[in-house]
């Protein structure tokens, strides 16, 4: 039977595009490379933990308006996931004893930071309604391809004030906006962090529309964990997929598109098997998909415009670790941020991300036990060229440098540890096929908003984009629209 679309990678991005085509009865087949769905929201098991190897902090889980879409692309192939509710996003532990929590409740948040800065308590209260305003123009309609003339004429109509909302947001970055109420530069600061520990870019360069979504979704369909693990998401959309009666193969590597007449028509594996389909999505990064699974002398025009506007955000050295309980004081919260000097914000090891994910679900580990995931940015370059010994040194010195920090947070963990398995940018790059282990695409300088984000088609025919290379970026729920957005694209442009 001919195939509708073949899916390069089962990432959150590919396989809601995989599972929105075949809820259409589209016949699609993804192709995953590794062992199990999932990619960056992926989980390996050691010693009785289940890791989650990235994505921890989830949103687009939740019950109400448009923006969930995990919850949505989930009951779409009649498939659901049990959500744990996090009372708290973040527990910043930043300088000058800047120690905040960011509470689900809007009005207590507001709160906890006025405590910090009673002089800015209007400047505070008008950026993050002004976040509001953004998230409420996004929730209030339906979420599909802006590639869609006839969906953006249809949701103009229903929703004219919601679309020039967005249009007016579309251009414009998070700072900007900052600083139109906000004087105080540590206030600044920490607004930086606030943009910085998910678009890993300061608020002068965050989209605003993306803020306006972290910011406002947290407190309202917030942010709630995976029962089971984050894994379980990708597992329930592949399970989903199949009654749906679509196909995935694993350790399935694509290593080349194939283009007929400057179409794309088909993919080659590894092991020289070929599919061919009338659609080809690639859920792999831009870099992946145009310089390794193209020729690189086809790299399109606007490829090479995007990588002028766009470079590889840094990866991380992630630590999973297994402690005893005792290491937690009571009242611990699940994600935690960790910098001591503001000018290392963006540095390498200067801010610490910290995720306990058995604190809402203690199933993930033997009991009396938790899991702590720290990471910290780091660039594969730093790890390359060393002999194994070289590297496992390097992983180690790294790895306690961070421990001893965290200390701070968590007294007597080194003495608590139980089990550590340390992953560094060239653990992401093998084990996630991301270029460099890149987590995603940042701008270069800054840019005007979500401008140059390009949608899902490219400029070769038959060929789409799907994933945090693809508009909105990086995060599990900007991927699911990416998703969404792909499938519909496909959809029309096959007339189902
Ligand atoms: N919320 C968090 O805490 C957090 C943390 C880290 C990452 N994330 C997010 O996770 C998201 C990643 O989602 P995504 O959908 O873009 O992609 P992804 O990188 O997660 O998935 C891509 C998949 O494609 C597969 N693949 C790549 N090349 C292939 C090839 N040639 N052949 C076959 N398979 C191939 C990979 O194995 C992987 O499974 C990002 O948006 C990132 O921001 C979130
Ligand atoms: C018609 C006319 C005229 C017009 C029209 C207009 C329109 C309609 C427009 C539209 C638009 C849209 C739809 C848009 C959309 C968007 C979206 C969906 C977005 C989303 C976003 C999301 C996001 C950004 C998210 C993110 C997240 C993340 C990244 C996360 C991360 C995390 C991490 C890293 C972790 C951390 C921490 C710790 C651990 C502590």
């Amino acid at each position: 039977m001919t195939i509708d679309a073949i899916v390069i990678g089962s990432g959150i991005g590919g396989l809601v595009t995989a599972t929105q085509l075949a809820a259409k009865k589209a016949k699609v087949l993804v192709l995953e490379r590794y062992l199990i769905p999932g990619g960056s929201a992926g989980y390996f098991e050691r010693q009785g933990y289940r890791f989650d190897v990235g994505a921890s902090m989830i949103f687009g889980l939740g019950q109400r308006g448009t923006t969930n879409l995990l919850t949505r692309a989930l009951s779409a192939v009649n498939v659901s996931q049990e959500a744990i509710a996090d009372p708290v996003q973040i527990h910043y532990h930043l300088p000058q004893g800047l120690d905040l929590k960011v509470d689900r409740v809007y009005e207590k948040f507001l709160q906890n930071l006025t405590a910090h800065f009673r002089h800015e308590e209007r400047g505070i209260r008008r950026f993050y309604d002004e976040c509001q305003k953004v998230f409420n123009c996004l929730n209030n309609i339906d979420l599909l391809s802006l590639e869609e003339p006839r969906y953006l004429l249809r949701v103009f109509f229903q929703h004219p004030l919601a679309c020039l909302g967005l249009v007016k947001y579309l251009p414009q970055n998070a700072g900007d906006i900052a600083r139109r109420y906000i004087k105080d530069p540590q206030l600044l600061k920490f607004i930086d962090m606030e943009c910085y520990c998910w678009s890993v870019v300061p608020a002068d360069m965050t989209p605003m529309i993306n803020a306006g979504m972290v910011f406002s979704d947290r407190h309202y369909g917030g942010v709630n964990y995976p029962k089971g693990g984050v894994g379980q998401i990708a597992q329930k959309l592949v399970e989903g997929l199949e009654k749906a009666g679509g196909e995935i193969h694993y350790q399935a590597r694509v290593t080349k598109i194939l283009i007929e007449q400057g179409r794309a028509v088909g993919v080659q594996l590894a092991n020289g098997k070929v599919y061919r389909g009338k659609r080809i999505v690639s859920n792999a990064t831009r870099w992946d998909t145009f310089q390794q699974l193209l020729p690189v002398e086809r790299i399109p025009h606007n490829e090479k415009k995007w990588q002028q506007n766009y470079q590889k955000s840094p990866s991380f050295l992630s630590l999973h670790m297994g402690v005893k309980q005792s290491v937690l004081p009571e009242g611990t919260e699940c994600h935690h941020i960790l910098l001591e000097d503001w000018e290392k914000m963006m540095a390498v090891e200067g801010t610490i991300f910290v995720s306990i994910p058995t604190l809402l679900d203690p199933d993930l580990a033997p009991s009396g036990y938790h899991i702590i995931h720290a990471f910290t940015p780091h660039w594969i370059n730093d790890w390359q060229g060393l002999s194994q010994d070289e590297y496992e040194a390097k992983k180690e010195k790294a790895a306690w440098a961070i421990i001893d920090r965290l200390e701070k947070i968590f007294p007597g963990l080194d003495a608590g540890l139980d089990y550590l398995e340390v992953g560094t940018p060239r653990t992401h790059r093998r084990f996630l096929g991301r270029e460099d282990g890149t987590y995603g695409p940042i701008p270069r300088r800054k840019l005007r908003g979500l401008l140059k984000m390009p949608f899902n088609r490219t400029a070769i025919p038959g060929l789409y984009c799907v994933g945090d290379s693809t508009f909105p970026g990086q995060g599990l729920n900007a991927v699911a629209f990416s998703g969404f957005a792909c499938a519909h694209r496909i959809a029309v442009d096959l007339g189902l």
